[in-house]
């Protein structure tokens, strides 16, 4: 089942191409749409809401066409807008309330609806303060809230964690998750931090000057990149057991590195693993050496290093991957 779907999806402006042919399925639970500020993300939310035509191609959302079904739509997803939209002099009950009537609750459903929604989203004694003295924190709250007050299937978070402190980034993540665990909602998520969606997200989909880059799972993200972490013991004969794998491997047209400039790290040696037959073969050498195996296991990447080779500087994601904070560790 797919939840999103979009074929050789185009819009033109008339000096940019905001989107270019894109094609993507997008299943049940929450997905990730990255790219650079520009790459199209808004554009794409605003024709899967059927609020813009699309230049070229189709899109389909919830099985409902965007051309011809906006209306629809609307009344099934939610839509968390990416700007500062809200009215600075009424509290968030009521604007809240204002959107669940919007959405067609009669009155006393919106405004049971709305104090759920508002304590789901961390907003309590504050609800009933004007929304013009909230924090950057609490308006991105009130705005998921009206996003979520009519009980939608599907919701569109754009940038939700623009503005915030890494520890209301958190908590915006953690509670986009939930929106999905608790409530079975599906998410489409913006961000130009790939890093951020690395541990909210199921899938991931990249898109850059309007074209798809990449469509894959989180965990495909993060195990095609996998590389192997070996460390072993000194020995009589080789007082620096590190040194003796590495030359032994190189003996085998096996590339290694170290670890990187950590303490400790110098121990470690990284090679790319090429299956199963990889880790047979580091345990041979390892063993032909007489050095002890202190451990060998397979060192996740981060998403941002997948967009981050040393070599590769002027790949098109380059400016994504260096916003990145966190990226470039591993996962011991
Ligand atoms: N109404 C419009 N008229 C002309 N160009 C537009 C319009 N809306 C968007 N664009 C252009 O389309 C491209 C994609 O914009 P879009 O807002 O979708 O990007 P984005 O990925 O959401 O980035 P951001 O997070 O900065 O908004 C940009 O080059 C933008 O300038």
């Amino acid at each position: 089942m797919t939840v999103i779907a979009t074929e050789s999806l185009s819009k033109r402006f008339p000096r940019v191409t905001a989107l270019d042919r894109l094609t993507m399925d997008i299943e049940p639970g929450v997905t990730g749409l990255v790219g650079a500020n520009g790459a199209g993300k808004s554009t794409m939310i605003k024709i899967l809401l059927g609020l813009s035509p699309a230049s070229e191609g189709r899109a389909e959302v919830l099985g409902l066409d965007v051309a011809t079904k906006g209306a629809e739509i609307r009344e099934r997803v939610g839509y968390m807008p990416e700007h500062d939209c809200l009215p600075p002099d009424v509290s968030a009950t009521e604007f809240v309330v204002h959107m669940a009537r919007m959405s067609g609750l009669p009155p006393t459903a919106a405004r049971e609806r709305t104090a759920d929604t508002l304590r789901h989203v961390g907003l309590y004694e504050e609800r009933y303060r004007p929304i013009g003295g909230y924090s950057t924190g609490m308006k991105q709250r009130v705005k998921l809230a009206q996003a979520l007050v009519h009980d939608p299937q599907l919701v569109f978070l754009d940038e939700p964690t623009n503005g915030l402190d890494p520890v209301g980034r958190d908590d915006m993540l953690d509670l986009i998750r939930r929106v999905h665990s608790e409530f079975g909602i599906s998410v489409l998520v913006t961000s130009h931090l790939l890093g951020e969606l690395e541990r909210t997200c199921d899938h991931v989909v990249v898109i850059d000057g309007g074209k798809l880059l990449r469509s894959s799972s989180t965990k495909d993200f993060t195990q095609s990149t996998a590389t192997l972490a070996v460390e072993v013991t000194d020995s009589d004969a080789h007082p620096d057991g590190t040194r003796a794998l590495r030359e032994a491997l190189a003996g085998r047209g096996i590339e290694t590195h170290t670890g990187g400039e950590l303490p400790g790290a110098g121990h470690i040696v990284l090679l790319t693993a090429q299956g199963e037959q990889t880790y047979d073969l580091v345990r041979d050498v390892v063993a032909d050496l007489g050095l002890g195996l202190v451990r060998m296991e397979q060192r996740r990447h981060h998403i941002a290093e997948v967009f981050r080779p040393a070599d590769e500087q002027q790949e098109p994601l380059a400016s994504v991957a260096a916003q990145q904070t966190g990226g470039g560790h591993d996962d011991h």
